[in-house]
């Protein structure tokens, strides 16, 4: 992983957009190319700032087409993947055929899938494992819901289910996860969580990671923040010292907003 050398980050910093369940792959192929448009016309130096995609499952396929054809840099990762590689389970994705489809990243536990899907922390813990099997890097998604944090109790909630996800996974393994603190209350809401919310949680989380590890991999594992960003709002974010990145819904679906929250340095206010 290559260093960026803005003073800020000691980390390289990931700008994720997760399209959830929008953009056929007709959609998602225009939309991509128009990104890769944007950023090249804007010199984005891909190894300074890291940009993914999370398309649908069935759009991975043109995607891959796509970033191959034409040599694009962004990288792109599914929403979800199965515990299991393969078998008798109807409907389920394995790790192991995104692999094949070029994936660098899988998203796991979205707070849509732990509240649609009822997903559980040992499911995810089993989930993590699988995208280690076939060399994916999990971006594990944490938070608390709004009564959590009205009762003061999010970074106690947040940590547990850090510590349940990760339970039986190895440094190695811990160095390279990306860790997204998404409060669900901020999630497509126009709700935000200040900076300095972002900043406490992922303090909080990377004190637990050194705690349960040490600190040499604490100093590696990314942590996002996600919940209602926007161009407006994404360099204040960012510029705070445990936020390597941000996971964008909404504004990834739009060109020019994704595009000016990937070049968030231009409005990152240097001290
Ligand atoms: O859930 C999110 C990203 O995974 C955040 O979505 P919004 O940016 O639309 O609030």
């Amino acid at each position: 992983m290559t260093t960026s050398t803005n003073g800020k980050f000691d980390r390289t910093p990931l700008i994720a957009g997760n399209w959830k369940m929008n953009m056929d792959h007709v959609q998602g192929i225009t939309l991509l190319q128009k990104l890769a448009w944007t950023l090249s016309d804007a010199r984005h130096d891909y190894g300074r700032v890291e940009v993914v995609v999370f398309p649908p499952f069935t759009d991975l396929r043109s995607t891959q087409t796509l970033v191959a054809g034409d040599k694009l840099k962004v990288e792109y990762g599914a929403q979800d993947l199965s515990p299991k590689d393969s078998g008798a389970y109807t409907g389920d994705i394995s790790g192991q055929f995104l692999a094949k489809l070029g994936c660098s990243y899988v998203l796991v536990g979205h707070s849509e899938r732990r509240s649609v899907h009822g997903e559980s922390d040992e499911l995810l813990n089993e989930k993590l494992k699988a995208a280690y099997r076939h060399n994916l890097v999990p971006v594990l998604c944490v938070g608390e819901g709004l009564e959590v944090r009205q009762a003061g109790d999010h970074v106690i909630h947040t940590l547990e289910q850090v510590r349940r996800d990760l339970a039986g996974l190895d440094a190695e393994q811990v160095s390279r996860l990306v860790i997204a603190y998404e409060p669900v209350w901020a999630i497509g809401t126009g709700e935000v969580a200040g900076p300095e919310d972002a900043q406490e949680m992922c303090a909080a989380i990377r004190a637990e990671i050194a705690d349960l590890y040490d600190d040499a991999v604490a100093a590696k594992t990314r942590l996002l923040y996600g919940g209602s960003v926007k161009a407006a709002n994404a360099a204040s974010i960012l510029g705070e010292r445990d936020v390597d990145g941000v996971l964008v819904g909404g504004a990834s679906l739009d060109v020019g907003e994704f595009a000016n929250i990937v070049r968030f340095e231009q409005h990152l206010v240097t001290d």
